[in-house]
């Protein structure tokens, strides 16, 4: 089973790379001058292939903006384009046919009580047309990739949570989408099952091809399977990059918050403020991705600038393909050793908050 990708029009300005673009976005909900702005200037680029999360605090926007990606609300200004489709002022068929290749996982699963599991996924296949003996066969094959080939017949209330929302996601990738669009796929479901659901949404984006976009308010979620990252805040995108510089260097307070909650380490201002007073030494936090070039440069510094150091907070964070690790040290030794420390582990790594 494969999904292929629809070519763009041709008309598009926008680079082939791009599946989804917004253009100064915004949404108000209410009357213009009063009204609620759920939205406010968003410029987003989601490629082709990846797995992008939008993470954010509740009514922070995330599910205003997932509408506008799938047609179902249309923007008060700017312009949504989705493979090289102005699909800003789209209405009917149009719509429709775009609406098709994007396929929606929900956090309540939104599965149908009183059709059984193949009944579920293979609606949106009636929906289209298909005859019977097609309809058997793509579900089959549908259910054989989520694993639930054996639960056909069965209602959802008999499944669990991540039962369900495996059945959720076949019946969106019934359709063959280009786009998977999954909102707190993983907000109902206990943390085993979250990591089962988030290996199979990894599994449609790795072996499917299809391109991804998480929508979530856990960093644990965008660190588990996630590419590149936006962070919204009060309708604004306030940070976006990839997983590992947004987990590696936050810049802003939001973001900050994030990591803090999920990474556990970096210390926070109040840690921070107590290990200054615990160590007379340089601190500093320093984030790597090959945690075999600190070690060099610490043991160098210890060689060569007669520099010793401690580990005084820090730890390893895996990411989807890598991991990072964020270590704040007590130097202690010669002015000048601890200064040319410094600045080989700058080479290895960021380095942040040296204070003497
Ligand atoms: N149809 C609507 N009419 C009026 N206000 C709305 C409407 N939809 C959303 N809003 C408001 O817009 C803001 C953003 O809502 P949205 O649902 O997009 O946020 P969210 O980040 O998805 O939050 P949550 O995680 O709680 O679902 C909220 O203040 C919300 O109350």
């Amino acid at each position: 089973m494969t999904a292929p990708l629809a070519k763009s029009t041709g008309e598009a300005v926008v680079p082939p790379d791009t599946l989804v673009r917004l253009e100064s976005v915004s949404k108000v909900f209410g009357k213009d001058d009063e009204g609620h702005r759920a939205l406010d200037d968003v410029d987003l680029e989601i490629r082709r292939g990846e797995i992008f999360a939008v993470i954010g605090y509740s009514g922070a926007g995330k599910s205003t903006l997932v509408r506008l990606i799938n047609g179902l609300e249309q923007t008060t200004s700017g312009t949504v384009t989705v493979d090289g489709v102005d699909i800003t002022r789209l209405r009917g068929k149009p719509l429709r046919a775009i609406r098709r290749r994007i396929g929606m996982v929900f956090q309540q699963f939104n599965l149908m009580r009183s059709r059984t599991v193949f009944g579920n996924v293979a609606y949106p296949l009636q929906l289209a047309g298909l005859g019977r003996a097609e309809q058997e066969d793509r579900v089959a094959e549908l259910l054989s990739f989520v694993g639930l080939l054996d639960k056909a017949w069965t209602y959802p209330e008999e499944l669990s949570g991540g039962q369900k929302q495996r059945v959720g996601i076949a019946r969106a990738l019934a359709s063959d989408p280009d786009l998977l669009l999954a909102d707190e796929s993983t907000s109902a479901l206990d943390p085993e099952t979250t990591r089962e659901v988030l290996a199979l949404l990894r599994r449609v984006n790795e072996e499917l091809g299809i391109t991804i976009v998480v929508i979530t308010h856990e960093m644990d979620v965008v660190r588990a399977i996630a590419d590149r990252v936006a962070v919204l805040d009060s309708g604004r995108v306030v940070e976006t990059g990839s997983v590992r510089d947004i987990l590696g260097a936050p810049q802003s307070e939001t973001t900050q918050r994030f990591v803090a909650a999920t990474v556990g380490n970096r210390p926070n201002a109040d840690r921070l403020q107590q290990l200054r007073e615990a160590y007379d030494d340089t601190l500093v936090t320093v984030t790597v991705t090959d945690e075999r070039a600190l070690g060099s440069v610490l043991s160098a510094a210890a060689r060569r600038h007669g520099v010793d150091f401690e580990i005084v907070y820090g730890g390893i964070t895996d990411l989807k393909h890598e991991s990072i690790g964020s270590f704040t040290l007590a130097l202690r030794g010669p002015d000048t050793g601890v200064l040319a420390t410094v600045d080989a582990l700058s080479a290895a790594g960021t380095v942040e908050g040296a204070t003497a």
